[in-house]
């Protein structure tokens, strides 16, 4: 089976520092897919290259059979950033509006997907406050309904549940979980290793690496450890030593 997004030698350089070195990834359509590494391993930058923001250094990156970047591709992408893009003197109401306009969904159209993706991120109710009124929580599930609003086929979320309380954070995985049942591929980033075991399959990240690539289940047991954590400092040692 082809894979539906597959990076290939993908190294990527700032001025002389390399912070992405080598990496192969091969990720099947429909796969709730997790790149799992602490702080400055390099999980932002890996995202940025699977969308086209950022041009790796060296390797290819193919998305459904297509080189990236691509522009037609890149509008069928959802892609929520570790900080939320909004405009807080707008109401999210506005905020959606906007964003449907920039996704160029007809303007007959707006309305009803604006109520679908707020009923997705349970923010129906507060559609017409400002978002300078929103929590924390509220702005970050707005964020994912922005992502959604042009039903894209692969959803990148970087670090979607930072700063989320655990009922709110639970609640956005169930919403993930939704969303793949309907057909959609999804890449998260985290450093939480509980959420990681909600994965499908992950990449663990350190230092630019790939140190491991499996299911939580595989990686635990091709590691003869018992958690993902130890499972995680396994692979690093190996790396490293
Ligand atoms: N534009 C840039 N110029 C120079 N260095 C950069 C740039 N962007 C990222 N880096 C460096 O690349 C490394 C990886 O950063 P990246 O943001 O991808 O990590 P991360 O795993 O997403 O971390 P975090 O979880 O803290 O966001 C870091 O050392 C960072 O300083």
């Amino acid at each position: 089976m082809s894979s539906f997004i597959s990076l290939n030698g993908i190294q990527k350089s700032f001025k002389d520092e390399t912070v992405i070195k080598n990496v192969d990834l091969a990720i099947p359509r429909g796969q709730l897919f997790g790149l799992l590494g602490p702080s400055g391993s390099g999980k932002t930058t890996l995202v940025k290259i699977i969308i086209g923001l950022l041009n790796p250094t060296k390797g290819t990156v193919h998305i459904d059979n297509q080189t990236m970047p691509s522009l037609k591709l890149m509008q069928e992408i959802g892609y929520m950033a570790q900080s939320d893009a909004l405009y807080s003197e707008l109401t999210a109401k506005e905020n959606l509006q906007f964003f449907a306009s920039i996704y160029g969904i007809p303007k007959k159209k707006q309305k009803q997907r604006i109520q679908e993706v707020a009923k997705i991120v349970d923010l129906t109710d507060h559609l017409d406050k400002t978002l300078e009124h929103y929590s924390g929580g509220m702005k970050r599930r707005m964020s994912l309904a922005v992502a959604l609003l042009h039903q894209p086929k692969l959803l990148i979320l970087d670090e979607p549940t930072v700063g989320i309380d655990p009922v709110l954070r639970a609640s956005i995985w169930q919403d993930l979980k939704k969303l793949q049942q309907q057909g959609t591929t999804i890449i998260v980033t985290t450093h939480v290793m509980d959420e990681a075991e909600k994965c499908d399959n992950l990449a663990m990240l350190r230092d630019g690496y790939v140190i491991a690539q499996g299911s939580p289940e595989q990686l635990i047991e091709k590691s003869n450890t018992e958690t993902l954590e130890e499972a995680f400092l396994h692979y690093g040692k190996i790396t490293y030593e």
